[in-house]
Parts: C-alpha cells; structure tokens; sequence
C-alpha cells in the first residue's frame, strides 16, 4: 500500500478526464485579478495530516482557486468562509488561506475532494465523478485507522462519498440516507455530517451561515476531541 504523500502525487499526475485536463490548463491565467500568476492547472491532492481524524469532503477545485494555488479551498470564496470557521472551532492554524507556504496548519482534519480538477461551471459530469472515485477511496482508505468524523458540504459530495464508503465496508444503510444540512449519519466508528456547500451563491443567499456551518464543525469536533 502507498502511503499519502505518494497518493497525492499520484493524484496530481492524473490526466485521465479530457474534458477537465482541458479546462484546468485553459482557464489559467484568464482571470484579470490573477493575470501573470502560476497557475497550478493539476488535479488537487488533499490537504491535511495523514492521521486525521475528520474529514471534510467538498466538491471539485475552483478554476481560480484551488486550481490556482494547488491547494484545497485556497484561494477562493468559498475558502474564506470555511478556513474562518475552522479556525474558530479550533481547527486550523489561521483564518485565512492564500497560498502553499502561508503558514496555514490544519489540527486532525483533511480537506479532500471528490473531483480533483477544476470543471467547467463547477459541475462535473456523473462520468468524471465516478472515475475521480478511487482517489477518494484510496484517500479514505489510508485515513480509515485514525478517522472518526466526515463533514460533507453539499449533496454532489454527499452523493459521491456513500458509495465509496459502502464499498469500502463501511455499514451503510440501505436504501442510502438522503443529503440534508445537519443530517447526521453513524457508521460503525465513524459519523458523517451533512452541511450546505459554503459556495458564494448558499453564502449570498443566506441559504448557509457562519453560525450554521460552525454548529456543524463543533457537533463533529465533539466526536473526534471528545474531552
Ligand atoms: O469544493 C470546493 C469548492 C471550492 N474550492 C475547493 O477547493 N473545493
């Protein structure tokens, strides 16, 4: 078996989705705000250390952040919002997020992704997410020894991660539970938590708050740091 650090490499060399190997590289560099910037333009490897005992499972990269910074939710909106409240519930180093070498330290969480290159739109097609699949499977599975919580943002992630879990042995019921923000699913060992993307659009629209995300992040901390 592999260990994390050469799964994450493996990841980043990945060029197996035409369409998404496209859009990742032509996209760099079209955004004014970030114009002459290195983008990274590479499937995005998780973010965190290998014995984390949550995980949170988001989307796919943005084409401005992740996919320009080559770090999980770094670089975007949606990044802001979320790296705020793990530092609030006392799981990351910092509020902020800009660039690999920032400084940024998470405490037991990694932060991985069922889609690993920045789609058009945001939206991957079923046919990308299912080859995507078995870096999330092989990402959980290394994890599997030290994890004991997933905050999953969004139905996409919800929708992906329960057959990969299921494959994986983990006690899944059946017929699958459906995604909600603040469901909360137990596992055997593990507990996963539904909460609403922290996308710009559910931030905008009031749909998800700051409050409602940290409420969701402290019910999860309360199974990985019991005391
Ligand atoms: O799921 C998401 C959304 C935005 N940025 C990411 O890196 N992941």
């Amino acid at each position: 078996m592999r260990s994390l650090a050469e799964l994450d490499a493996a990841v980043a060399g990945c060029r197996a989705c035409p369409r998404l190997v496209a859009w990742r590289e032509g996209v760099a560099g079209t955004k004014a705000a970030f114009r002459g910037e290195e983008y990274w333009a590479r499937p995005v490897p998780g973010f965190g250390p290998p014995d984390a005992s949550l995980a949170v499972v988001g989307l796919a990269p943005s084409a401005h952040g992740a996919n320009r910074t080559g770090r999980m939710f770094t670089g975007d909106p949606s990044g802001d919002f979320l790296f705020r409240v793990l530092h609030e519930v006392g799981l990351a180093s910092q509020p902020t997020s800009t660039a690999i070498g920032d400084g940024l330290e998470l405490y037991g969480t990694r932060l991985v992704s069922p889609v690993r290159c920045a789609p058009p739109e945001n939206k991957p097609t079923p046919a990308e997410r299912d080859t995507c699949r078995p870096w999330l499977a092989e990402e959980l599975s290394l994890l599997r020894p030290t994890l004991r919580a997933i905050v999953v943002l969004g139905a996409f992630g919800w929708q992906a991660l329960l057959p990969v879990l299921d494959a994986a042995g983990w006690p899944v019921p059946q017929p699958r539970p459906a995604f909600a923000h603040g469901a909360v699913v137990e596992l055997g060992d593990l507990r996963l938590f539904g909460c609403y993307h922290v996308s710009p659009r559910n931030v905008q629209t009031h749909r998800v708050t700051h409050a409602m995300v940290a409420a969701v992040f402290r019910a999860a901390t309360s199974v990985t740091k019991p005391d």
